[in-house]
């Protein structure tokens, strides 16, 4: 369980930020022809009260679902191997460079909610198909989702998946190769680890678009590489190498080949899945409550292994033998 309410509630304040906008939105939509589905969609959640106001629900999650479902193309794969407890995440869009259609949105939130409920998962490996990571958000359907109501919906759905990406009771690693910008970049640094190619381009190119990162990548990145380095990556929207992502923390691997990171993955398969997991869900309380909390929860976490069957099996061969 989460140690505060913290990311739903920034969630929730920034579209009420956006719903103080409708009133421009709306007279930006007046001025334009409704020519195509997303406008037309746009333009009725502009309208629609239960949606809008404040006072009521400000966000309905089956609404920005239905929404994303009319932004098709591409598809998210998911593998489990419940023998190693490996899942292997493929994000494949043909000719965009794997960026994400509104349906591999909910593809994806459909995956991470399926790998949550998953008791014997060890890790979770992303990559992308044909040689390239993903190329952020689609930019033929973010044209047509470029309202503030619409951009604030889309931001919330995503960056509550990647939220519980980042969260996922296993280790997540983005296995990056080719281009890894905008919100491909955010997604990466959702994982817990990066093995990156040297055939990698990873930017938070958000500023060249005139905007932000909004699916909680900018937060993800400042954790991994500092306040400063995450202030001049974003603003300066500059594409980094392998070498560079090592050298910022950006990385944690570079490899120039297949068999060089699968070496590299082994290292989280010498323990149990359940110590694994046991790890994961110390490190996640580490970062998200207070100190005595998160050592309150470290002996939780403790109680559930000691003197479990795999613990006593484990003392009878190392003791044993001694
Ligand atoms: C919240 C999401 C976030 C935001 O909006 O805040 C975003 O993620 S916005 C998207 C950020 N991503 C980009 O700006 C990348 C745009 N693409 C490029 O700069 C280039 O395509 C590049 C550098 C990835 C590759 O350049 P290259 O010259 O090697 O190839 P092409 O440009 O010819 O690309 C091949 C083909 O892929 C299409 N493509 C690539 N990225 C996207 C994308 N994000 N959305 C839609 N389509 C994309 C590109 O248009 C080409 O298509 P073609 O039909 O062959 O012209």
């Amino acid at each position: 369980m989460a140690c505060n309410a913290g990311p739903m509630r920034r969630l929730t304040s920034l579209l009420v930020l956006k719903l103080e906008q409708r009133g421009a939105a709306t007279r930006l939509l007046a001025r334009r022809r409704q020519s195509d589905y997303a406008s037309k969609a746009a333009q009725a959640l502009v309208a629609s009260n239960t949606i809008m106001s404040p006072e009521q629900s400000l966000y309905r999650e089956s609404e920005t679902r239905n929404l994303l479902s009319h932004f098709g193309g591409g598809h998210i794969h998911l593998e489990k191997d419940e023998n190693s407890g490996i899942a292997r995440l493929l994000i494949e869009h043909e000719g965009k460079k794997n960026a994400f259609s509104g349906s591999m949105i909910l593809q994806l939130a459909d995956h991470v909610a399926e790998l949550s409920k998953w008791k014997d998962g060890r890790a979770v490996i992303i990559r992308g198909a044909n040689g390239d990571f993903c190329t952020g958000a689609d930019l033929n359907f973010v044209q047509k989702i470029a309202t503030p109501v619409l951009g604030a919906k889309m931001s919330i759905f995503m960056g509550s998946v990647l939220a519980k990406l980042h969260q996922l009771p296993l280790i997540t690693v983005a296995h990056v190769e080719g281009y890894a910008l905008g919100g491909g970049a955010e997604l990466l640094s959702a994982c817990d680890f990066r093995a990156v190619s040297t055939t990698a381009n990873i930017g938070f190119v958000h500023g060249r678009l005139g905007v932000s990162p909004g699916w909680g990548g900018g937060t993800h990145l400042t954790q991994l590489v500092g306040w400063r380095t995450a202030l001049r990556l974003m603003a300066s929207a500059q594409v980094l190498d392998a070498n560079e992502c090592l050298r910022l923390g950006l990385a944690d691997f570079v490899f120039s080949n297949d068999s060089e990171v699968s070496a590299w993955f082994e290292q989280f398969t010498k323990t149990s899945a359940q110590s694994v997991r046991a790890a994961k869900r110390i490190v996640l309380n580490a970062q998200e409550c207070d100190y005595s909390e998160s050592l309150n929860r470290e002996r939780d976490v403790f109680a559930e292994l000691w003197g479990g069957q795999r613990h006593l099996q484990a003392l009878q061969k190392l003791a044993g033998s001694k």
